[in-house]
């Protein structure tokens, strides 16, 4: 990195709690920050912890130039504000495209939004790199989450598909599911999607992951 571009990027994390897929999901990051030259800093926090702690680690971050993305892992714990959270971190550091003003402007045309999500991106970045055509397609997203459903349903739309959104109170689910050209599946429940689902031909992408027993 230093040698293109003559900066050495900077990422923060900030990760309150144990959970285990959290801890996980850190590593990883921060394993392919030091694969691609990104120095990176993680600020724990315990389950218990004060939101005025995260609120102060955010607000240092933001200021600090060293620092250019900040990730805050989500859940976050029950007695913390998720929205007051996301809400103070630097647009210009938003690297996981959560801001509200970063989301809306993926929602609305004509508007760039500097990050998007890092999961849709790399969805529709699978759709586009595997020549799958989207122009006037129908598209079924199968959950509306912030992090995921929704970005990757607002993406497909801004490229041009025409997209319907299943979530837990969608009645007849597979009826909408069997016309779609392309299926982006995002609900963590396992083996929610049947053949019967789908439409011979169609495109699907799992997003979903789910811890399973193995004896
Ligand atoms: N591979 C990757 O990079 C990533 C993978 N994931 C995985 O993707 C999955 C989804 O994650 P996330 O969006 O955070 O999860 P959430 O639990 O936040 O959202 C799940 C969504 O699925 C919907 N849903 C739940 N049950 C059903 C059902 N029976 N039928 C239809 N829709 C249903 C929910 O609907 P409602 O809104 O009505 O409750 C909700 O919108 C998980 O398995 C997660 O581990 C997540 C992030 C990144
Ligand atoms: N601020 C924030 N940003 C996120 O991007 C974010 C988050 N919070 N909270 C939780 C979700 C979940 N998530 C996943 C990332 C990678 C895999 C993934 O790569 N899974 C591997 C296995 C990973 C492993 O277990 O080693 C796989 O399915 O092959 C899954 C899920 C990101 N999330």
């Amino acid at each position: 990195m230093k040698e293109s571009i003559g900066k050495v990027p900077g990422l923060a994390v900030i990760l309150v709690g144990q959970r285990r897929d959290s801890l996980t999901y850190v590593r990883n990051k921060i394993k392919a920050c030091e694969e691609a030259g990104i120095k990176s800093v993680v600020a724990e926090f315990p389950d218990s912890c004060a939101e005025e702690d995260i609120m102060t680690s955010l607000s240092k971050f933001n200021e600090d130039p060293s620092v250019h993305g900040i990730l805050v892992q989500l859940p976050l714990p029950e007695h913390l504000d998720e929205e007051k959270i996301l809400n103070l971190v630097s647009l210009e550091k938003d690297v996981d495209g959560f801001h509200p003003i970063n989301m809306g402007n993926l929602s609305m045309r004509g508007r760039e939004p500097l990050f998007v999500p890092c999961t849709p991106k790399g969805c529709l970045e699978l759709l586009l790199r595997s020549g799958v055509e989207i122009v006037g397609k129908k598209a079924v997203v199968i959950g509306r989450s912030n992090i995921v459903g929704l970005p990757i349903a607002l993406l497909l739309q801004r490229h041009h598909a025409t997209v319907t959104i299943v979530h837990a109170c969608t009645k007849n689910p597979e009826r909408i599911t069997c016309e779609a050209d392309i299926v982006v599946t995002a609900a963590g429940v396992p083996s929610l999607i049947r053949s019967s689902w789908l439409k011979p031909g169609a495109v699907v992408i799992d997003v979903g992951t789910c811890p399973v027993e193995v004896d």
